[in-house]
């Protein structure tokens, strides 16, 4: 099968995503705001409402890959599975005696349970249950629930760490910390699992190696027509967008990117926090967002690029042109500046389209899901009490791998 993704809006057939699993177990109170979770989940009703989602994606005709299980698949080849564990387990991350001894335990799990323990993480008395250890100082200086290797809760978030831009995918390098491990698992996934392996499709970037030019898929929306949005944001770099601008022009699949200037901050860490694409030519937008300043990228001569400075209230008619219509519908929920600012928070903006004027948003949203139905878009309503703890929506916990074109 093919894999592109060539609008936000067109009948979604397949997209990956992340069933919570062990790692929200690793969140405390002391440790969340280090792993980006504002809140400790409940994991069984997490888990609940994550099997809804995904439900409502199949009922809806998307077929749901599951990242734990296209990395489980994925250690199952030996240069994959070699790959991940070198760079997980090292004498630079573990000292060279722990590497030894977890490295081992590694070798010797079934790949369902490795692909666990690398999402998971695996504390120091994990490792002593079922290894004789070693002398190691790096072991010897830890609690016995300390974590030798950190758990990757932000793994829910499929849309950051990978996205698919029309033909291509770009393996993203992450801002924070806390994320930068997820990068690896998509790399071997998409360059050893069977589903990808053979199908030559191009890296917009191929992951570790960006550094710090940091793009996250949270900012990056494929608005169609060969355009781009892309938000420069906290997470999302300006050197990023440009790296990612003159690979994308070479590829010559992408005729314009517009870069919006976002303010850097956690309540609007990616653009797809404060606006997302709900049907043809119309988005669903934070109330208080205002418009903000934008730059339009082109492909220049000799492999340039050709950059245009757009002021704030050109914002939509920047998006509209790109589009190639008159004009953006921009559906901005009446509500008062604080319901504005909680629906915000709790991801009012952030919907995933599964066709055209088709959205799936989280329940708790009521202003904005009713006004959304009062202007014609159907609300498939996801419930997420324990879900939106960890800020995001459904526009961030799905990677879409496949979309049908959106007719004219
Ligand atoms: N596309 C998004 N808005 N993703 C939200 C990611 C939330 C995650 N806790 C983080 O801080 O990275």
């Amino acid at each position: 099968m093919g894999f592109s993704v060539d609008s936000e809006i067109g009948k979604l057939k397949q997209v990956i995503i992340h069933r919570p699993g062990k790692e929200m177990l690793r969140l405390t109170p002391q440790n969340k705001d280090h792993l980006l979770f504002d809140d400790i989940l409940w994991l069984e009703k997490a888990q609940e409402e994550h099997d809804r989602f995904a439900q409502i994606l199949r009922d809806r005709g998307a077929e749901v890959l599951y990242l734990q299980e296209l990395l489980a698949q994925t250690l199952q080849v030996a240069e994959a599975k070699s790959y991940i564990l070198d760079y997980v387990f090292n004498e630079n991350t573990c000292g060279p005696r722990a590497a030894q001894t977890v490295r081992a335990l590694a070798e010797s799990l079934p790949e369902p349970e490795l692909a666990e323990l690398l999402i998971a993480g695996i504390t120091k008395a994990e490792l002593l249950e079922r290894t004789t250890g070693a002398d190691s100082l790096v072991l010897s200086t830890m609690e016995d629930d300390d974590l030798l290797l950190t758990p990757l809760p932000n793994h829910l978030f499929t849309r950051d760490t990978s996205c698919w831009i029309y033909g291509g995918v770009s393996i993203n390098s992450m801002m924070m910390e806390a994320r930068q491990r997820e990068t690896i698992h998509y790399e071997a996934i998409y360059r050893w699992h069977p589903l990808f392996a053979g199908s030559d499709v191009p890296l917009w970037s191929e992951g570790l190696a960006a550094g710090p030019a940091t793009v996250e898929g949270g900012d990056v929306q494929i608005i169609g027509n060969g355009a781009v949005l892309v938000g420069v944001s906290e997470r999302t770099t300006a050197q990023g967008i440009e790296r990612l601008a003159s690979r994308l022009f070479k590829g010559g699949q992408v005729s314009q990117i517009i870069a919006v200037e976002m303010s850097k901050n956690r309540a609007q860490m990616h653009l797809d926090t404060v606006m997302t694409m709900v049907d043809k030519g119309t988005f669903t937008v934070y109330g208080d967002l205002g418009t903000l300043p934008t730059l339009t990228l082109r492909p220049g001569d000799a492999e340039g690029i050709e950059i245009t400075r757009n002021a704030p209230e050109e914002m939509y008619s920047v998006i509209a042109k790109a589009l190639g219509i008159d004009k953006l519908r921009v559906l901005v929920t009446p509500q008062d500046s604080r319901a504005a600012a909680r629906e915000q928070w709790n991801d009012g903006s952030n919907t995933l389209a599964i066709a055209p004027g088709v959205i799936l948003t989280y329940d708790r949203n009521v202003n904005t899901n009713q006004f959304l139905t009062d202007h014609g878009i159907e609300v498939l309503a996801v419930p997420g009490a324990e879900l939106g703890r960890g800020r995001g929506g459904p526009h961030c916990m799905s990677c879409p791998t496949l979309r049908e074109p959106v007719d004219a």
